[in-house]
């Protein structure tokens, strides 16, 4: 019989040549190589060998076998085959186990067994047979030992190589990672961190990003992949993935996250940290994936932000997305504004106050509560006004808008006006006075206006104590000019000025009120007192108490027989006004303006109560500040005012502006006519230099240059046609009351009748109120009389739309220049049928319009192009009249109409729009109605008003 040879016998005993070679080699048998033979004695030897060894393995294997998927246990033999076959597979099986500290280990096996060779070959040796026994068994083992991973490494080895064992329990699963990961242990990585579980590069195509960092706690970061290939190491660490693990969402990381993540399992996950783990865990079968779910937790979060961000919701654009989300909240509640008349406008609350000027128009408000002026267009035409944007609105108009929109709409006053318009150039009067101090000051004149009633003797009474005839030289006896002068008188003493303002009635000065100017300190009320008390006293009473200017009672005329001085007293007493001799304290004087009697005596008597109840002071050392009392235009001079300067002193060369007119002093004169140099406080002086002629009441003021002058006069200018334009639009005229009529406003036309001779008056009132025009309108004659048309009358055209019919008479200059401003209407006749004709034409305007209809042109219908942009086309050919854009049509098909009410929409020519079309050409037109068709005839035409016989 043959020798046997080692690999023969290796074979027979299921082992390696090796270790046949190896326990020979022990035994001291020389043999070279697997290929030797053996000496029977020494084969026998080796067979009794090997055949005990197998018979001891055997029955380790099936103690192992038995226990060991109850019980782990020999972890620690297991370990070498394992490692060095695939235990792998079987690995993540048992590694369910999730216990953070085996998995140390187990990420740490690659590096033991490296160090592991070494010592392998030696000890190994001796267990080789246990190890060949089975590669399965450790490798179920395996899985158990996991566990006690302190075991295997103090059994195996104590001391010092305990890293080593301590690698291997965690080896088989470290196998598995390597397994699963193609990669070794990553360079950066660091073996010995916690939460060394991270995913591998292996496991994922990502890798580890550069920037990670291995020692970090949450070094389990996301990992494209990771959620398969570390369920194992997950499974020991779920925590760090799910909690604070996973990095912030960044863009960064977004690509690989959205890249490998799933959608679902990342956006909503995210949160859990663990959901998206588990989604992927149970995805690869592993078992390990319930646990698993820490390390894709990780990834779960960026992917929350990666899914998110890609979704445009939470994750790193979260800050983003909630600031566009306010904007758009804004934006929400901006369209979600009211809406009035079809068109969103913000509500005011019904207090809120916007201050516009007079005259202000749709534009100016608009501005003020920030919304299109379109809107507020639209917004007064659903209240029934047709107005345009860019329209002066009198303040009821604002009222009724204010009161539809939630606002408290005011017109600032005329000083306000102005005050503002003085500010924009650093100027502020209030402010400017308010600063000046007690040595600024010096005492100034008194001004007083002379008032009563009409022949009381108020101009008679200026010329007296002026000295001048003035009224001689007024012809009609009805004072129709306004003046002011100075008087100097001596009083306790000393020589005192008083300066006069010559007004004829307390018109002027309550008109001058109206602008502002409060020049008047003090009135003179003049009553005859052989007439006594009549209704312009009263009226003068009124206006001066309402202004709160003392008043000095002159009773005039005490050298007329029948004069009765106490009598006017008595009468004044009701009214408030008490004689100081009566106990009150008003002073009374009795006068004779014609005689000159006790003149001096009224002039003290003023003095006194100027003394006694004001205090008249001003600064005489600044820029001027005045009223201009009187304006006209000199054919020889150009404008020329009479100003009253209330404080500052004004000189020659200075710059003005008074109201919208503006200039440089050219020259100054006194009330005698007389050149001055300069004039201050409380001073009537002529002024000429102005360009133009600035109204009565209008304020004066020294402007820094002429430039700053008119462009202050431009302002004012602006603002005072604004604010004209805005009473003219609720005035009335003969010629609106068409308009006025047919919008509903009036149903009755108002005049006021004011006549030469009370005759004249009568005659006219009652050949109008014959007519007979319709019964649709009435005539309204609210007032008549006999005279100059006054500013009374005005006020009361203004009042109730009335228009004011003269008849041989004409109005004040200043009066006509009211009316003008105040939009109301004035007709002069001299000739009575002229005045019934227009009257009767008027009201026939009133009457409301008869409209006819008037055919414009006809068309038929040859073709219909449909056009998804301007619906159907009805190609057509014109065969009479015109055809108009814009114009009513009709459609008619086989003689009936079949659609009345439409409209030419379009109207064109080839491929140009045009307004018309005339017979024998071609168009296409649109009627914005669809049901047309070929043979249809489409007729134009438009309402006409039809004249009235
Ligand atoms: N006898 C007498 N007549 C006077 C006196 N004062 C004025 N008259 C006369 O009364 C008339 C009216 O005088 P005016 O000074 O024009 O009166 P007025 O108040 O200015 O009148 P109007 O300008 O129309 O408002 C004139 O004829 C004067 O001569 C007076 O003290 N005695």
């Amino acid at each position: 019989m043959a020798k046997v040879r080692v690999h023969q016998l290796a074979k027979e005993f299921g082992i390696q040549s090796k270790e046949v070679l190896a326990y020979l080699s022990e035994a001291g048998e020389f043999v070279k190589s697997a290929s030797s033979t053996l000496e029977p004695p020494v084969e026998r030897r080796a067979r009794e060998h090997f055949a005990a060894l197998t018979k001891s393995t055997a029955k380790t294997t099936q103690q192992a076998d038995a226990p060991a998927r109850p019980a782990p246990k020999p972890g620690p033999k297991a370990d070498k085959p394992a490692s060095a076959k695939p235990a792998s597979p079987q690995a993540p099986k048992p590694g369910p186990k999730p216990t953070p500290k085996p998995e140390a280990p187990a990420a740490e096996a690659p590096k033991p067994a490296a160090p592991e060779a070494p010592v392998a070959p030696k000890p190994a040796a001796p267990e080789t047979p246990a190890a060949e026994a089975k590669p399965e068994a450790p490798a179920q083992e395996a899985p158990k030992p996991e566990a006690p991973k302190p075991t295997p490494a103090s059994s195996a080895k104590p001391g010092p190589p305990a890293p080593k064992p301590g690698p291997k329990p965690g080896g088989a699963r470290g196998q598995g990672q390597r397994t699963g990961g193609k990669g070794g242990p990553r360079p950066g990585n660091n073996p010995f961190a916690p939460n060394q579980g991270m995913p591998r590069p292996g496991g994922g195509k990502g890798g580890p990003r550069p920037g990670n960092n291995p020692f970090a706690p949450n070094q389990g970061m996301p990992r494209p992949g990771g959620g398969k290939k570390t369920e194992g190491q997950g499974a020991a660490r779920p925590r760090p993935g799910g909690a604070k693990g996973g990095p912030r969402p960044s863009p960064a990381m977004m690509p690989n996250q959205s890249a490998l993540a799933q959608p679902k399992a990342g956006g909503r996950g995210g949160r859990g940290g663990a959901r998206p783990g588990q989604t992927r865990g149970p995805g690869t079968g592993a078992p390990g994936a319930a646990a698993g779910g820490g390390a894709p937790g990780r990834g779960g979060r960026p992917m929350r932000g990666g899914t998110a961000g890609a979704f445009g919701r939470g994750g790193g654009r979260a800050g983003r997305g909630r600031k566009s989300k306010r904007a758009k909240r804004q934006e929400y509640e901006q369209q979600h504004a009211p809406m009035v008349g079809g068109v969103r406008v913000p509500r005011g609350d019904g207090s809120t106050v916007i201050r516009v000027r007079a005259g202000a128009s749709l534009a100016d408000f608009a501005e003020k509560i920030n919304v299109d002026p379109a809107a507020l267009v639209t917004v007064m035409f659903s209240m029934g006004e047709m107005v345009t944007a860019n329209q002066s609105l009198d303040e009821d108009t604002f009222q009724l808008l204010g009161a539809e929109l939630g606002y408290d709409i005011q017109i600032r006053s005329v000083e306000d006006e102005d005050r503002e318009i003085l500010e924009a150039f650093n100027i502020d009067l209030e402010a400017e006075e308010a600063a000046e101090g007690e040595d600024d000051l010096v005492a100034r004149p008194p001004v007083v206006t002379v008032m009563g009633h009409v022949d009381h003797g108020k101009t008679k009474l200026l010329d007296a104590i002026r000295s001048d005839d003035v009224a001689g030289a007024e012809a009609g006896g009805i004072t129709q000019r306004i003046g002011a002068y100075q008087v100097t008188v001596e009083h306790d003493g000393q020589d005192r000025a008083i300066t006069f303002i010559d007004t004829p009635g307390h018109e002027a000065f309550t008109q001058m009120r109206a602008r502002g100017a409060e020049v008047t300190d003090i009135a003179i009320l003049v009553v005859a007192a052989n007439d006594g008390v009549m209704p312009q006293t009263i009226e003068a009473l009124n206006h001066a108490q309402a202004a709160g200017v003392p008043i000095v009672v002159a009773v005039n005329k005490i050298d007329v027989e029948g004069a009765s001085p106490d009598k006017v007293r008595g009468q004044l007493t009701e009214y408030g006004l008490v004689a100081e001799e009566y106990g009150g304290d008003t002073m009374f004087v009795d006068v004779s303006a014609k005689q000159r009697i006790n003149i001096d005596e009224l002039l003290e008597a003023v003095l006194l109560t100027a003394d006694a109840a004001l205090e008249l002071t001003a600064n005489p050392n600044k820029a001027a500040r005045g009223v201009a009392i009187e304006a006209k235009l000199d054919p020889g001079r150009g404008s020329v005012i009479t100003a009253l300067i209330e404080s500052g002193t004004l000189r020659v060369g200075d710059a003005i502006v008074a109201g919208s007119a503006h200039g440089t002093v050219r020259a100054l004169f006194d009330d005698h006519g007389l050149p001055v140099d300069e004039a201050g406080p409380s001073f009537p002086v002529q002024v000429l230099g102005l360009q133009s002629v600035p109204s009565a009441g209008d304020s004066l003021l020294v402007a820094e240059d002429s430039r700053q002058a008119r462009q202050i006069a431009d302002k004012r200018e602006a603002a005072r046609r604004a604010a004209t334009l805005a009473k003219r639009r609720k005035r009335m005229s003969l010629e609106d009351f068409n308009e006025a009529l047919r919008a509903g406003q009036v149903e009755t036309l108002n005049l006021i009748i004011k006549g030469d001779s009370s005759g004249t008056v009568e005659a006219l009132e009652s050949s109008l109120l014959e007519l007979e025009v319709s019964e649709e309108v009435a005539l309204n004659i609210i007032h008549r009389g006999v005279g100059a048309i006054t500013q009374n009358d005005v006020n009361l055209a203004t009042v109730d739309s009335a228009v004011i019919i003269g008849f041989n008479v004409r109005p004040a200059e200043r009066v006509a220049d009211y009316a003008d401003a105040e939009g109301v209407e004035m007709k002069f006749y001299s000739v009575i049928y002229d005045a019934i004709d227009d009257v009767e034409a008027a009201l026939k305007g009133m009457l409301k319009p008869i409209y006819e209809e008037v055919e414009l042109g006809r068309a038929e219908i040859r073709q219909i192009f449909r056009s998804g942009k301007f619906g159907n086309i009805a190609g057509s050919m014109v065969l009479s009249g015109v055809i108009k854009r814009g114009t009513n049509a009709r459609l008619v098909r086989n003689g009936v109409v079949v659609t009345p009410n439409l409209e030419i929409v379009s109207l064109r020519r080839e491929k140009d729009d045009v307004t018309e079309v005339r017979e024998g050409f071609e168009c296409g037109i649109t009627l914005g109605h669809k049901d047309i068709a070929e043979g249809d005839i489409i007729e134009t035409f438009e309402m006409r008003e039809k004249p009235r016989d």
